[in-house]
């Protein structure tokens, strides 16, 4: 299990790390010998104070080119926790959490954020654990006309903001149908379209496939005004092939906007999102939610222990992860908080001329492979001793 007193991985190191050796410490393990922090505008360092979240910026800067002049965009990630008891009314335990997640993404307008992106499912509990169907069902909502989407997009275009809102959708066209979905809004407050997610958990309590199916919407690239960008939704980091899918769809940043908890995948959570940037050349914006979850009835999970009513503890820990390997400190593991990264885009086409990784990679023999994989009549390629 893991100790909820630590407030930030990143925080840790530096106070107990000697001076002289932190520099080379955080080289090796954060690809940068310090964060670059950038300077917030009093409007949402009051805000962050006056509404109790945690607000962090960095900028990741790239080379300075020649000829292309600097392509800079702000990303901004939200984690929060929910605000109301899980036993509330469905439409006031969303709108409480709509409030709370305004005033965040207030907060990051005031600090010129371009793009944003919140926790998954983040208008509701993540109360799927519990593999009741009611209410929880009652908060899907339709990704092009439901009301999260119709309240996002008056802030996207009074915000000049592109939106990623990752909701639970109903789809009344197809047979009411309930998918995972992330929703792209552009600045000019019009939804560009929707994407869903991919692979669908069954481990530990994520118990998702009570609810919804695999995603059925490829992997969609969305060309806006401050860049091609991409989502994974949360599983789908453990999935490198999905990560790579978007990649060859042109993205330069991947939205991964996650609910998971410590117990189950604290230690991969580093590596990822931060892998899948170095692998593709293109950034990742991990969003993990914070807070222990409490439902009304108990359920069990399916590993010998005693019924209980609490999932969690969320571990937050968001953080942005550039295709040089360079990552910023994580937000916090307990607390709301928007963490703000000022990226440079022109980094992508850098790195892939630095390490050659288009070039290099060999799509016709994965093909080639992957068709034969699943093949029924697969033979693995295992060679014996004689
Ligand atoms: N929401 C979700 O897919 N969680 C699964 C657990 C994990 O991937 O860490």
């Amino acid at each position: 299990m893991s100790d909820f007193n630590l407030h930030s991985l990143e925080e840790c190191l530096e106070s107990h790390i000697p001076l002289n050796e932190y520099k080379e410490v955080k080289r090796i393990l954060y690809g940068t010998t310090e964060d670059h922090v950038l300077n917030l505008p009093t409007a949402a360092i009051s805000l962050a104070a006056d509404y109790n979240f945690e607000i962090k910026a960095y900028g990741i800067p790239a080379r300075k080119e020649e000829i292309r002049k600097p392509r800079k965009v702000r990303v901004g990630a939200i984690q929060n926790s929910i605000v109301l008891s899980t036993s509330a009314p469905i439409d006031k335990q969303r709108e409480a959490i709509w409030e709370k997640v305004r005033i965040i993404i207030k907060a990051a307008s005031a600090a010129d954020v371009n793009i944003i992106c919140m926790q998954e499912a983040w208008t509701m509990p993540f109360a799927f654990c519990t593999r009741e169907k009611f209410p929880w069902c009652e908060f899907a909502e339709d990704a092009e006309t439901g009301p999260t989407t119709k309240m996002l997009q008056e802030l996207a275009k009074a915000y000049n903001m592109v939106i990623i809102s990752s909701i639970l959708e109903r789809d009344t066209t197809h047979g009411d149908t309930i998918w995972n979905t992330s929703v792209v809004i552009s600045n000019h407050g019009r939804y560009m379209g929707k994407h869903r997610k991919n692979h669908i958990p069954r481990v530990g309590d994520f118990n998702e496939s009570t609810y919804y199916m695999e995603g059925n919407t490829g992997h969609p690239v969305f060309e806006t005004e401050f860049g091609k960008i991409a989502v994974n939704i949360c599983y789908g980091r453990h999935h490198p092939q999905n990560w790579m899918m978007f990649g060859l769809n042109g993205a330069e940043i991947v939205f991964n906007p996650s609910a998971t908890v410590g117990a189950l995948s604290e230690p991969l959570w580093g590596i990822e999102a931060r892998n899948a940037a170095i692998a593709n050349s293109y950034f990742t914006v991990a969003i993990n939610r914070v807070g222990t979850e409490e439902f009304p009835n108990e359920y069990t999970s399916g590993d010998g222990q005693k019924a209980h009513r609490a999932f969690g503890p969320f571990y937050g820990s968001s953080y942005v992860a550039a295709p040089n390997g360079v990552r910023t400190p994580g937000l916090s593991r307990h607390r709301d908080g928007l963490l703000i990264a000022e990226l440079d885009l022109n980094m992508c086409r850098q790195v892939k001329d630095f390490w050659n990784f288009p070039m290099t990679q060999r799509l016709p023999l994965y093909a080639e492979s992957f068709q034969r994989a699943s093949q029924l009549d697969f033979k693995p390629q295992i060679i014996r001793e004689q």
